[in-house]
């Protein structure tokens, strides 16, 4: 893992401190204003723009670009194809949030067409990630029903033929590009008992990405341990989900950088069991 030899998560973290990077937020109903307190609480700009007539627009203006399928309608997929092509113009990274993806034919169409404009990473669930590798998962809406491990296999093979950084995210994450890998460890079973984490952790990463642009494996790593690190911190004094919601945001806020770097195991590179292009259709 070279490149994290370099951008370890805590000079990452510096860097977000030091920049409060903008952030573009394409995310979901229920999320928006979890996420959007998320970023602020790490330390970047959040902005909920997701309108067609200026999302590409604000896209170039913007550190990264974060889109997130979860409560979809076509307007909204419109504002989305905006945004991304207007990042691509503009050389911005952006990360895509598949969220139920396989559930219906609507969310199976737009995710095949959006990741036909090639995000710079793919951050979902175990049972999201397996099913975009075209394998039969577990998962009926919008919480997994796959442990991470499972998801590992699929993950190389949708980093390979999609030519980017995938991360599944569950008790430990596992992130690769194909030829990188990483798991993260910590966190904390009360994670999945809050909405909207996992949609916050997308646009965390987009916060790395719009710091560290070049090396994107690198940044998705230091949000998942960002993630891992303040879970982990905020269910030590939490009663249950509300108290950790609370608890969690303080704990991004105070994040210690150097804990993150211990959160992250390099993997050795493998190769996925077989090649195939994701089956969206
Ligand atoms: N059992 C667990 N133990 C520790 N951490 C967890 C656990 N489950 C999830 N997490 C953490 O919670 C965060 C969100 O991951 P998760 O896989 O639950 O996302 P998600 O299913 O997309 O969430 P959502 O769609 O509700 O936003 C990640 O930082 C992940 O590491
Ligand atoms: C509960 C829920 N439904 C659609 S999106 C969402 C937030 C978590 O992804
Ligand atoms: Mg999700």
């Amino acid at each position: 893992m070279t490149a994290l030899s370099v951008t370890v998560p805590s000079a990452l973290l510096a860097r977000v401190h030091a920049d409060a990077p903008l952030v573009q937020c394409i995310t979901n109903y229920v999320a928006m204003n979890i996420v959007a307190n998320a970023l602020l609480a790490i330390g970047a700009s959040p902005a909920m723009v997701h309108a067609e007539e200026e999302a590409g627009e604000f896209a170039a203006i913007a550190g990264a670009l974060t889109v997130n399928i979860g409560t979809l309608s076509p307007v909204w997929v419109s504002g989305m194809k905006a945004a991304v092509a207007g990042a691509k113009t503009a050389g911005k990274p952006w990360v895509l949030d598949p969220v139920a993806h396989f559930a219906t034919g609507f969310r199976r169409k737009t995710v095949a067409e959006l990741l036909a404009l090639r995000p710079t990473v793919i951050r979902g669930n175990a049972s999201e990630i397996i099913t975009l590798a075209g394998e039969k998962g577990a998962g009926r809406g919008i919480d997994s029903g796959d442990p991470v491990e499972l998801a590992e296999d699929a993950a190389r093979r949708v980093a390979i033929s999609q030519g980017a950084v995938v991360a599944v995210t569950g008790k430990t994450d596992f992130v690769t590009d194909g030829a990188q890998a990483a798991r993260i460890v910590g966190g904390s079973d009360l994670m999945p008992r809050v909405t909207a984490l996992g949609c916050s952790l997308t646009g965390a990463v987009g916060a790395f990405l719009a710091v560290a642009p070049d090396v994107p494996f690198a940044a998705t790593v230091a949000a998942l341990a960002a993630f891992a690190e303040a879970g982990e911190t905020a269910a030590s004094g939490a009663g249950g989900p509300g108290s950790f919601a609370v608890a969690f945001l303080d704990a991004l806020y105070n994040l210690d950088g150097h804990a993150l770097d211990a959160r992250v195991e390099a993997q050795p590179a493998s190769a996925p069991s077989s090649l195939s292009a994701p089956s969206l259709a």
